[in-house]
């Protein structure tokens, strides 16, 4: 069937889910299948907790840069922590983002001669609480807020398209799984070098999750969503409200009705400051195959022909039969500096040049 493409974002309101919740799966169904991207207000996370978390973000990237390092990813196996300004690679070039990745409270567990993947749960890298005092408890406890919106959408997410309300959650997110999220800043054109350009981060799907709940911090642009024709969609910020969108594991379970859409952000524009945002990812179970969900043919019919991306897919034929593999290497390909330290092997073994891991810095 040929799908209406898309020129904006649909806005759900989690209060229609309670008040008409056959309109809000009808709305949701609509835009899984033919954007894979929705704004969503409504839901319980208070203006007052996202502003305190907001002002913790610029606090933490104001800190001084010896400070930061501190908290590198390289101290990390699990690709916790913090990112210098174009570290990350995606589609071959450098995102002029600085990050701090975390994620719920888990022990590195893994030993040699276990699965690869296992590598990837760990402990997160903090600063010292004398240094930005209650960081990681407003960031541990915007974890558990943001996982409690996730999993109410994933329900909703499974009903729309007729399967029952649990199914991915029991059976393809492990229970105390980890599941990561980012504080982000980028900054804009001006603050950066003529060399630069203005990939604040490339065209990419969100690997390996279910689906991804995008706080944008502040009211600058950047984000843009590839419609199915190609064309960028601002997803300018709505006060108050997530962006969510679809990751590769939630589209591959549940047969393309609902699109992981490649998206990119672009840096602000001169003179508007950085941009920040927080993405929170629900991540599919990456343990053993996933198994695609039987979906109603009427629903199945409903699905784009065609879906034209920018994106890499590097590493996405492989997700179906080894996600765990997959996994690892698309993070070892953003972060070739951690790759040369821990997975040297495996990244040799599939191409991943390493070799100049360190020359962002
Ligand atoms: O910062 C944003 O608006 C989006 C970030 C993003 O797409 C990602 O980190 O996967
Ligand atoms: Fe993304």
């Amino acid at each position: 069937m040929t799908a209406p493409d898309f020129s904006s974002i649909p806005v759900l309101d989690l209060a229609v889910a309670r008040s008409n919740k056959p309109q809000f799966l009808q709305d949701l169904k609509h835009a899984l299948i033919h954007v894979g991207f929705f704004y969503v207000t409504g839901h319980a996370i208070t203006q007052s907790f996202l502003d305190h978390l907001t002002s913790l973000t610029v606090k933490y990237f104001d800190l001084p840069l010896e400070e930061k390092l501190k908290t590198d990813k390289i101290h990390s196996p699990t690709f916790l922590g913090y990112s210098v300004q174009g570290n990350e690679i995606t589609k071959d070039k450098k995102d002029n983002r600085e990050q701090f990745d975390f994620a719920n409270e888990l022990p590195q567990l893994w030993q040699p001669g276990q699965p690869i993947h296992e590598r990837l749960t760990g402990p997160n890298l903090w600063p010292s609480d004398t240094v930005l005092p209650g960081f990681r408890d407003a960031l541990l406890d915007y974890h558990k807020q943001a996982t409690d919106l996730a999993e109410e959408l994933t329900r909703y997410v499974a009903e729309a398209v007729g399967l029952p309300a649990n199914i991915l959650l029991d059976e393809y997110v492990v229970k105390g799984q980890q599941h990561r999220a980012k504080l982000v800043k980028y900054p804009a054109i001006d603050e950066l070098s003529a060399t630069d350009g203005d990939q604040g981060v490339g065209p990419h799907r969100d690997n390996s999750s279910l689906l991804t709940i995008l706080y944008q911090a502040n009211d600058l642009p950047g984000l843009q969503v590839q419609n199915h024709a190609g064309d960028w969609v601002d997803a300018r910020p709505i006060k108050g409200s997530f962006v969510v969108n679809i990751g590769t594991g939630l589209e591959h379970l549940v047969q393309r009705v609902a699109v992981a859409t490649t998206h990119q952000v672009l840096n602000p524009p001169p003179g508007r400051g950085p941009r920040y945002s927080i993405p929170f990812f629900l991540g599919a179970r990456i343990d053993k195959k996933l198994t695609p969900l039987e979906i109603p043919q009427h629903i199945l019919d409903e699905r784009p022909e065609t879906v034209v991306s920018d994106s890499g897919n590097q590493f996405n034929e492989l997700y179906s039969e080894d996600p765990g593999t997959s996994t690892v290497l698309n993070r070892i390909s953003s972060h070739r500096d951690v790759a040369a330290k821990y997975y040297p092997e495996l990244a040799k073994a599939h191409g991943i040049n390493v070799e100049d891991a360190n020359a962002a810095y």
